[in-house]
C-alpha cells in the first residue's frame, strides 16, 4: 500500500494563535520521532512566524500572498517539493489569517491526486475575543471571513479564552455552534489542548480510528464538517466550490470570477535603517487605529542590544528575545483595513528620525 503523508490546515483570522498551537503541534511529533515540516504562507514579504520554529523543522514559505489566490497554484508544486525533498512524516499548511480555507482544501485536495499526501483536518483556531466583538456588531466583511473559516473547519480551537467572560464564552460557543454543529471544539488558552489529537487525525490512535471516520474526505473532492453540505448544495455560507468534485471545480473556477472576503486587507511592510527607541515604539503601536488589528517584526532597539520579535493582536503587544542565526533585517508588518499606509509610514520613520537627532 502507498504510504501517504498526512496534511493538516491551520486556518484562523490574524492573530488567533496558529502559530501557537503549530509550535506544539510540532513539538510534540518530535517527540513521538516523527518528523513534520511545514509549508508557511505570510502576507507579508517575511517570513516573520518561521523565525518561532525550530531550524531542524523543514519548512517552505510562499510570501507576498495568499495561497488562496494569488499563489494558489503554486501550492500543490511546493507540497510535492516538500515531500520530495524531506520525506516528511506529517506536513502543516499555516495559511495567513485572511485566507479563505476553502479555496485552501480545494488547492491541497488538487495537489494531493498528484503526490501521496492525505488531507486530514482543517483546524480552525478562533480569537475569541475578537469574534466576540465582531459578533456584538454582526456584520462586516472580517465578521463573514471569521464565519467562514469556523463554517468549513473539521476541528475548532476556540482560543484566547482569558480574554473574555464565561458568560461571552457560552454565547460564543452557541453562535459557532449554529454555523459549525459537528466539528469538535475546545476552548482554550494559548492553543493548550491535547495534542493527543493529532494521532485521532491522522489515524494512528488505533482506539479512535476504529470508532471515527476521518472527518475529512479526499477521494476527488473536499467536504466541510457541516453534515447538511452535499456535493450539488451551494449555499450561502460556503459559496465556494469546495463539495464538487475537482473537474467542477476548475469549470467553476473558470466560469466565476471569485469574490475573495480578505480583498480588503492591506498590509504593510515597514524596514528600519537603524534602531528605534523601544518606549516610544510602544507608544506608537498603543495609539494604533482600530483598523491596524494585527502587526508582528523584528526590532533592533537603540535602549538594548538584544534582538526582539514583536507581535500585537487584538490590542495586545508581546515581545520575545530571540537569536536568529541568521542575519535578520529589522522590519515590521502592519495588516489591517482600510489604514492609512502613508500616515504609518511617517510615523515609523519619525521614530527613526528621532533616534538619528538623538543619536
Ligand atoms: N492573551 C492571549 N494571547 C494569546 C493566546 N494565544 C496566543 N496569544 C498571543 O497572540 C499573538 C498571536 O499569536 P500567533 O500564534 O502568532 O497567531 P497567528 O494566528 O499565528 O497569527 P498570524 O500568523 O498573524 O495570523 C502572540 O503574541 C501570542 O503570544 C491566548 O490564548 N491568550
Amino acid at each position: 500500500m502507498i504510504k501517504t503523508v498526512p496534511v493538516h490546515i491551520l486556518s484562523g483570522f490574524l492573530g488567533s494563535g496558529k502559530t501557537t498551537l503549530l509550535t506544539q503541534a510540532l513539538d510534540y511529533y518530535r517527540l513521538s520521532g516523527k518528523k513534520p515540516a511545514v509549508l508557511m504562507n505570510e502576507l507579508g514579504d517575511v517570513n516573520l512566524d518561521g523565525m518561532l520554529v525550530d531550524d531542524e523543522v523543514p519548512m517552505t514559505e510562499m510570501l507576498s500572498g495568499c495561497i488562496c489566490c494569488t499563489i494558489r497554484g503554486d501550492l500543490g508544486m511546493e507540497l510535492r517539493e516538500l515531500i520530495r525533498d524531506h520525506t516528511p512524516d506529517v506536513i502543516f499548511v499555516e495559511c495567513t489569517g485572511a485566507a479563505n480555507p476553502i479555496e485552501i482544501l480545494d488547492g491541497v485536495t488538487d495537489a494531493s491526486l498528484l503526490t501521496e499526501m492525505e488531507l486530514k483536518s482543517l483546524i480552525t483556531v478562533v480569537d475569541a475575543a475578537q469574534l466576540l466583538e465582531r459578533h456584538s456588531k454582526g456584520h462586516g466583511k472580517t465578521y463573514k471571513l471569521m464565519q467562514d473559516q469556523i463554517r468549513c473547519a473539521s476541528e475548532l480551537i476556540l482560543n484566547k479564552t482569558d480574554l473574555i467572560s464565561s458568560a461571552d464564552l457560552l454565547t460564543l460557543e452557541q453562535a459557532i455552534r449554529e454555523w459549525n454543529p459537528t466539528a469538535p471544539m475546545t476552548a482554550t488558552i494559548r492553543c493548550q489542548v491535547d495534542l493527543g489529537m493529532f494521532d485521532r487525525l491522522d489515524g494512528t490512535d488505533e482506539k479512535m480510528t476504529a470508532a471515527t471516520p476521518a472527518p475529512i474526505e479526499h477521494d476527488n473532492h473536499t467536504s466541510c464538517s457541516d453534515p447538511s453540505h452535499d456535493h450539488n448544495h451551494h449555499d450561502e455560507s460556503c459559496s465556494h466550490t469546495a463539495h464538487t468534485h475537482i473537474d467542477e471545480q476548475v469549470h467553476e473556477h473558470e466560469e466565476h470570477a471569485h469574490h475573495h472576503s480578505h480583498d480588503h486587507v492591506m498590509v504593510y511592510t515597514h524596514y528600519f535603517q537603524q534602531s528605534i527607541d523601544s518606549e516610544q515604539f510602544e507608544n506608537l503601536v498603543s495609539k494604533l487605529p482600530a483598523e491596524i488589528y494585527r502587526a508582528k517584526g523584528i526590532l533592533r532597539f537603540s535602549d538594548t542590544s538584544s534582538l526582539f520579535l514583536f507581535q500585537y493582536a487584538y490590542r495586545e503587544m508581546d515581545f520575545v528575545k530571540i537569536t536568529p542565526k541568521e542575519e535578520v533585517p529589522s522590519v515590521a508588518v502592519f495588516i489591517g483595513e482600510h489604514f492609512s499606509k502613508t500616515k504609518l509610514a511617517a510615523d515609523l520613520a519619525a521614530l527613526e528620525n528621532i533616534a538619528t537627532t538623538e543619536s
